[in-house]
């Protein structure tokens, strides 16, 4: 599969804070996801994991601390959402979901050449979807959409490509087929960000982990943060969550 060699981008967090009406999702979070680095980011459900995820699209500003993404606009990320985020009733067809994907080297007036249509229908052949391009986005299956927003990253070509639990509901041939790809990523360079529960995938495809509840439980090489002391750490503070929690005071927390 071509993939030309591009450089991902480092992203440092600097006591990262992010609040839902001054209620902390992601608390304090300080350490890097270095260049060309393939990262999963795991912990218990609402541990702050899309919320973190959604600071790196820039779609969330951080309430104290900051992201430093080293010179490179957020816009420049590739992002898949969780699957339920996406509204697919719109009568978008395949071809035209995928070609999104070059709207930040085309324009948003420019029109596609030749060899920008070819493309696009190269990306939908890697992910196994050719000749579904006339399709409505709207009459495929889950996985055959997860394929399709695939593709559009495939096209989008970014150095740092976030992904918010890219399996979930997915076959295993799917997920096998996709996790080519991540490490097809990861093999020329960018840098990759996965949010995943399947610790399994987790163990035998990403070198680095980061293990969040609310705060960074632990971030490195998976096998020293998948640790049964840190898992357990985890699983504790997400026992000790209170939905009456008191608001995040920053300052006095940061003392
Ligand atoms: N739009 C919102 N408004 C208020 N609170 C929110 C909002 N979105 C998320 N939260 C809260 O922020 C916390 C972190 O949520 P987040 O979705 O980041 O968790 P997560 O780790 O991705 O969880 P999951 O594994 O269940 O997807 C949770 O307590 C959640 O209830």
């Amino acid at each position: 599969m071509s993939c030309p060699d591009l450089k991902g981008a480092p992203i440092h967090l600097e006591n990262l804070t992010i609040t839902y009406q001054r209620h902390p999702a992601v608390h304090h979070v300080t350490g890097s996801f270095e260049a060309g680095s393939l990262t999963a980011i795991i912990g218990p459900n609402g541990a702050g994991k899309s919320t973190l995820i959604k600071a790196l699209t820039g779609n969330m500003a951080a309430s104290e601390g900051r992201i430093d993404r080293a010179g490179m606009s957020a816009s420049r990320y590739g992002y898949l959402p969780q699957a339920a985020e996406v509204d697919r009733s719109f009568p978008l067809s395949v071809f035209d979901t995928v070609a999104m994907g070059d709207w930040h080297r085309l324009g948003v007036f420019g029109g596609m050449k030749r060899q920008d249509v070819a493309r696009a229908l190269d990306a939908l052949d890697k992910v196994g979807l050719g000749g579904f391009e006339q399709r409505r986005i709207s009459e495929l299956s889950s996985g055959q959409f997860q394929r399709v927003l695939f593709a559009r990253l495939l096209l989008q070509d970014a150095p740092v490509i976030l992904l918010d639990e890219p399996f979930n509901a997915i076959d295993e041939r799917t997920t096998r087929d996709l996790l080519t790809l991540i490490r097809h990523w990861h093999d020329h360079g960018r840098t990759v960000i996965a949010v995943l529960h399947d610790m399994s995938q987790v163990r035998q495809c990403f070198p680095q982990t980061l293990l969040m509840a609310r705060e960074a439980i632990a971030w490195g090489p998976t096998e020293e943060v998948l640790q049964p002391h840190h898992l357990k750490r985890a699983n504790m503070m997400e026992e000790s969550w209170r939905q009456d929690a008191h608001a995040c005071e920053l300052h006095e927390e940061q003392a």
